[in-house]
């Protein structure tokens, strides 16, 4: 169909909600237009150029509700007019996908003995804590271990995603204070940056534990 007649057609839908109606009626009972051309062929070539994403509206720009099975399907950046294909993203790392995972869950079947994680010897664990919580227990064996004794390669990162109040603070408050050693120097040893103000008063508290 030429560009023009789906534009009159357009029109025709938008402005003459009546006559949409009666298009409907009409392609229902599949008959045809004044034109003698078959209504519903016009409407199914109309559909296909909404996919395609290159229907045109009267400012003569590029219509951007382009759907497939419901979803969109092309996307339009820009300042730009052509009219581009998604594409499928894989959004999740792989250190995302290999993560070692820990209960949620903080009760006496989740949590570990005390015994179980060997500390330094100039540590000591508060006496508040009794249990090591999971997010503990899965994260500081490996801390300590890499911290007495060094692997060849610098250490990778270490990203937690817990529940707050989980005991994620103590993953690195132990660990640092077990870098630090039982004798402190001057140097700058760790930075903890948090994303609210009130956050530092209790990361020093738990410190200071
Ligand atoms: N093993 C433990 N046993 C008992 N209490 C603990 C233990 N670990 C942490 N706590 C206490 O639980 C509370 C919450 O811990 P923490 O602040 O470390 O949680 P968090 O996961 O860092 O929370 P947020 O996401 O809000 O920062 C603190 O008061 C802390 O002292």
């Amino acid at each position: 169909m030429k560009r023009k007649a789906k534009q009159e057609i357009e029109q025709e839908v938008v402005e003459k909600p009546e006559e949409e109606e009666q298009m409907e009626d009409v392609l229902e009972n599949g008959d045809v237009d004044e034109e003698g051309q078959d209504v519903e062929e016009e409407y199914e070539e109309m559909e296909v150029e909404e996919v395609e994403g290159k229907t045109e509206n009267g400012n003569g720009n590029v219509n951007a509700n382009s759907h497939v099975n419901g979803e969109r399907s092309t996307f339009k950046v820009l300042g730009n007019q052509e009219m581009k294909n998604l594409e499928t993203l894989k959004v999740t790392s792989s250190w995302v996908q290999n993560a070692t995972t820990f209960s949620a869950t903080i009760d006496s079947s989740t949590s570990q003995k005390l015994s179980k994680i060997d500390l330094p010897e100039h540590l000591t664990v508060p006496s508040a804590i009794s249990t090591w919580f999971p997010v503990q227990f899965s994260v500081l064996p490996t801390l300590f271990s890499e911290i007495s004794s060094p692997p060849a390669l610098r250490p990778r990162d270490v990203a937690i995603a817990a529940p707050t109040g989980s005991g994620k603070t103590i993953c690195y408050v132990l660990p640092v204070l077990a870098a630090v050693g039982s004798t402190p120097s001057n140097k700058l040893h760790a930075v903890i940056l948090v994303p609210v103000q009130t956050l530092v008063s209790q990361i020093v508290d738990e410190f200071r534990r």
